[in-house]
């Protein structure tokens, strides 16, 4: 029977695409073009690791943290489950309950609905700290969120990153799942292998199972 196709889930890359407010800008342009080499177009980007889809690694909001060369790649290859919490405010333990998520390596969660990726969003729906434990409990290694952060924007003390991290399970963000429909999925979503970064982007593609 022929494989479904893999749905990409990752946002583009683009000079318009919103960023963390204050970080680096995303910018791509063409440092050579091919008349200047008299062979090809050369092209150089510009970016925060953490525009657009990417995973964070805990040296992000962890000092003594792995950093993403450092990191398990199997993490980021395997079964994915997509669930739709959206219309809430925060997501935790209560809000997942329902869901039945007993065995899920790696949890996608769709909390937003036409987002506009040239505008950073007003609010989000972000994770309680009551999460971390919760994953952990039910065997979650990955949890994948189609917002800028796990946290709030104003976050200082990042409380959903350390109980994430504090019960190993690790981080994907900006992930787009608006045309996706929940169930089980393949995933794949591998950082670059960025030596003592904080995180990297990755091009985040589902299969349905
Ligand atoms: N995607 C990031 C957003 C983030 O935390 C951040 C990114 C750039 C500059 C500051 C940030 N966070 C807190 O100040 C995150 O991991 O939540
Ligand atoms: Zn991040
Ligand atoms: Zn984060």
């Amino acid at each position: 029977m022929e494989k479904k196709k893999w749905i990409d889930i990752s946002q583009p890359l683009t000079n318009e695409m919103a960023v963390w407010p204050g970080d680096t800008p995303f910018s791509f342009q063409l440092s050579y073009t091919k008349e200047q080499t008299g062979s090809v177009n050369i092209g150089q980007i510009t970016t925060s690791v953490h525009s657009g889809t990417h995973i964070d690694a805990p040296f992000h909001f962890d000092h003594e943290g792995k950093k993403v060369h450092e990191l398990d790649i199997d993490l980021y290859i395997g079964t994915a489950r997509v669930i739709d919490v959206t219309g809430y405010e925060s997501v935790g333990r209560a809000e997942l309950e329902p869901f039945g998520i007993e065995g899920v390596p790696r949890l996608l969660l769709r909390t937003m609905t036409d987002r506009d990726l040239t505008v950073f969003p007003e609010k989000y729906t972000v994770l309680r700290e009551d999460v971390g434990p919760y994953l952990k409990e039910k065997g979650v290694r990955l949890l994948g969120i189609d917002t800028p952060s796990v946290d709030p924007v104003d976050s200082k003390k990042m409380l959903a990153h350390h109980s994430l991290h504090e019960n190993d399970v690790f981080i994907l963000e900006n992930i787009v799942l608006e045309k996706v429909e929940p169930g089980n999925y393949e995933l794949i979503a591998l950082p670059l292998a960025i030596e003592g970064a904080d995180g990297s982007p990755v091009r985040a593609v589902i299969r349905p199972i």
